[in-house]
């Protein structure tokens, strides 16, 4: 049996936490053979509703699931860990703007980047949910410079999910049929769902591009993209609350397919740190196509860009200069 990972996930008291832990303890993201402790981080009010989701994985009777830290204090919880999980931060709720966010979550990040820099193994990968996610990611990755940059990650993948959802809705197939999907930029209503390189299986058996298998540009370009990058406050204004279920089975996707591998013939949506590829300014955080080996990730080269593309892919990497601009700000006050 492999060694024991220890998982640390912050927010967990949280309602994404609450659809997390349960996969995750179950060995539905590291396997099946992979034991594992948990950390769970939330602030001292929260402690109480913590001390409940540590009962209530006991009752779930895991046979992986070696122990349940519950702590407020984040020495104890970065305390010699193999993954980190951020969620814990504040969500938007009806009628805040994102940017209403950005200085209150950001200085989390901040003290978490540099616990992480103090207290986990220098091999942790980390994956930032709490938005802003990418602008979290980039403070975080800062305030952890011995960590290695490529070791940092945020979570697009439910932007890339929902994206093949809607392609699979609108085809008649599953969204398993619908492969290669692109979310470019930042996690926020300027990301740039992309289906020029996408693929999809018909029911009869013959694979398209997804462009010829909708065949109704008007309706990528005036339906699906919008409907995609304005997915969050959709779910936000129907539940008033955000999105959960779906940001728990995304993080879990992120993760298994970070630490297994991509498949051979697909790639998958990941905010990462910038090489320069794509003329996206090296070291901003954005979401690339990426394929994952050996717990690696390495951003889809060749795709063509045209000139539509890159007028979106700039102006979502123009928020982000904005966001980073801002988030240093709010670090150094
Ligand atoms: N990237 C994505 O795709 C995506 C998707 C959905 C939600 N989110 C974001 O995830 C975050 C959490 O969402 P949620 O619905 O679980 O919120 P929630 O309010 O239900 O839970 C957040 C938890 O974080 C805790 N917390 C706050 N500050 C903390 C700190 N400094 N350290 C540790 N814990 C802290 C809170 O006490 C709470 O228990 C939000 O920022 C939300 O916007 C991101
Ligand atoms: O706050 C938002 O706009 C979105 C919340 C969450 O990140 C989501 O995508 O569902």
């Amino acid at each position: 049996m492999a060694e024991t990972l220890r998982v640390l996930v912050t927010g967990a008291a949280g309602q994404i936490g609450y659809s997390l832990l349960y996969s995750i303890a179950n060995g539905d993201v590291f396997g099946k053979d992979q034991p594992i402790i948990l950390h769970l981080l939330d602030i001292t009010p929260a402690l109480g509703a913590l001390g409940g989701v540590k009962l209530e994985l006991e009752d779930c009777s895991l046979p992986l699931l070696r122990d349940v830290v519950c702590t407020d204090q984040e020495a104890v919880a970065f305390k010699d860990i193999d993954i980190a999980v951020l969620v814990g931060a504040m969500p938007r709720k009806e009628g805040m703007e994102r940017k209403d966010l950005l200085a209150a979550n950001v200085r989390i990040f901040k003290s978490q980047g540099t616990a992480l820099e103090t207290h986990a193994k220098k091999t942790v990968k980390v994956l930032v949910v709490g938005n802003p996610a990418n602008t979290n990611c980039l403070i975080a990755s800062k305030y952890a410079p011995s960590i290695p940059a490529e070791n940092f990650s945020c979570l697009t993948r439910l932007d890339h999910n929902r994206a093949k959802g809607q392609v699979a809705l609108k085809t008649g197939v599953t969204a398993a049929q619908v492969r290669k999907v692109t979310i470019w930029g930042n996690h926020s209503s300027t990301q740039f769902p992309d289906l020029r390189h996408a693929e999809v299986t018909l029911a009869t058996g013959e694979t398209k591009s997804a462009y010829d298998a909708i065949q109704d540009e008007n309706w990528i370009k005036n339906t699906f993209i919008p409907v995609v990058q304005k997915r969050g406050a959709a779910i936000i204004a129907a539940r008033k609350l955000s999105s959960a279920m779906s940001a728990a089975k995304a993080i879990c996707d992120h993760l298994r397919d970070w630490w297994f591998g991509t498949p051979e013939n697909d790639w998958v949506s990941m905010g990462v740190i910038s090489d320069g590829s794509y003329g996206v300014e090296k070291g901003l955080l954005y979401s690339f196509p990426v394929k994952c080996s050996n717990k690696t990730w390495t951003i889809v080269q060749g795709l063509e860009i045209n000139d539509w593309a890159r007028d979106l892919m700039n102006k979502t990497a123009q928020e982000l200069v904005e966001e980073r601009n801002d988030a240093l700000e709010a670090c150094n006050k």
